[in-house]
């Protein structure tokens, strides 16, 4: 349903500063979003998310490579040509940019007037969708009278008036507490599943990822780094970003006492200090007892969470597994052949 291919985006500096210098926003991405899913795109500040998004209706043109929307080449068209494919690309904002002096009714009308639509039929259009976000009470209401969970409501129904094909939230949630952010995704997961719309976020939350999408890649420095089945990312994340991301999430770090010990290298009186990440039947097996058992290495739980991530459970636990090098070894093996993630975080020595 959306297609970018090597699409590179490129801000060439506008003033003639000696020390202005070009940026290169987007490097050779590819992305393919199928009809009906839910893709999220993740990234630090600046990264080039809104880039990005921005590149697929193109409020921004890339600089090179084409974008299709429902098999439909964006970056070959112009003009009127543009402005109608454009009807199928719904968009929402992080700020909800909705018109302060029209009414909740007005502004989810005004794509519709400006696409010359009848008022006969632009009030057949917006009722359901009015019900839909939930705001059937609130058509004559301006603004300024919302929260902003209402205004960003507001702006979805705005944005699915001209019955849009596919969906562009630009931090949608980023401005909302986290109550209403949670509301606003089950409006977009509602919206996804009765419209089968298809849907592109672009968020610096992981919280927004694991709630709503099917699938997520992972932007640093314009470049598409990482992408996984949502379940995958969040069990295995094959980048160090994608690593870091996940544990800033889950909040799972070895005690800061520890950190300052650990070294990276194995003493003579060193044990493993490893981070373990298991889903699937591994969850309820009781490994860590097998591990003490078959191995002979005492292990001693640091940190551990079991966490739900959509239909899939994840375990996870930072552990310091205590014997001779030789059991220890395997130990790491035995994780590892019964499918759990392990990362070695260190070694920390041991005197007692
Ligand atoms: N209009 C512009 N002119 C010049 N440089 C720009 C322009 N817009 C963005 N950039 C630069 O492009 C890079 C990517 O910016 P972008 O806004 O896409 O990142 P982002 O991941 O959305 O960041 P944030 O989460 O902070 O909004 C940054 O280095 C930014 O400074």
């Amino acid at each position: 349903m959306i297609r970018l291919q090597n699409v590179s985006k490129t801000y060439f500096p506008t003033s003639k500063r000696r020390n202005a210098r070009a940026v290169e926003a987007l490097k050779a991405v590819d992305l393919h979003v199928p009809q009906g899913q839910i893709h999220g795109v993740i990234g630090l500040s600046g990264a080039g998310k809104s880039t990005l998004i921005r590149c697929v209706n193109l409020l921004e043109r890339p600089t090179t490579g084409t974008v299709s929307v429902d098999d439909q080449e964006l970056t070959g068209l112009s003009g009127e040509a543009l402005n109608q494919a454009r009807h199928r690309i719904g968009m929402i904002f992080q700020h909800f940019n909705l018109l302060t002096s029209r009414t909740v009714y007005d502004n989810i009308a005004l794509p519709l007037e400006l696409m010359g639509m009848k008022r006969g039929d632009i009030r057949e259009r917006i009722t359901p969708l009015l019900e839909l976000v939930g705001l059937d009470d609130k058509a004559h209401q301006y603004p300024a009278q919302l929260s902003g969970g209402q205004k960003q409501r507001v702006a979805i129904a705005r944005a699915l008036a001209s019955r849009p094909r596919v969906l562009l939230c630009d931090e949608a949630t980023s401005a909302l507490d986290p109550h209403t952010t949670g509301a606003i995704l089950e409006l977009l997961r509602d919206i996804n599943q009765k419209l089968g719309l298809t849907i592109l976020l672009i968020t610096h939350e992981m919280e927004v990822v694991k709630s709503i999408c099917h699938r997520v890649s992972l932007i640093s420095g314009g470049e598409l780094v990482e992408e996984a089945d949502v379940g995958d990312f969040f069990t295995s994340p094959s980048t160090q970003l994608g690593r870091d991301f996940l544990n800033d999430f889950l909040e799972l770090e070895p005690p800061a006492a520890l950190i300052e010990r650990l070294e990276e290298t194995p003493g003579e009186n060193s044990h493993p200090v490893v981070r373990l990440a298991f889903s699937g039947d591994a969850v309820s097996t009781p490994l860590i007892s097998r591990l003490a058992r078959e191995c002979g290495v005492d292990v001693s739980i640091l940190q551990a969470k079991v966490e739900s991530i959509q239909d899939r459970t994840l375990g996870l636990m930072i552990a310091e597994l205590m014997g001779d090098a030789h059991d220890t070894r395997r130990a790491l093996d035995y994780l590892q052949n019964h499918d759990l993630q392990v990362e070695v975080l260190g070694h920390v020595q041991r005197d007692d």
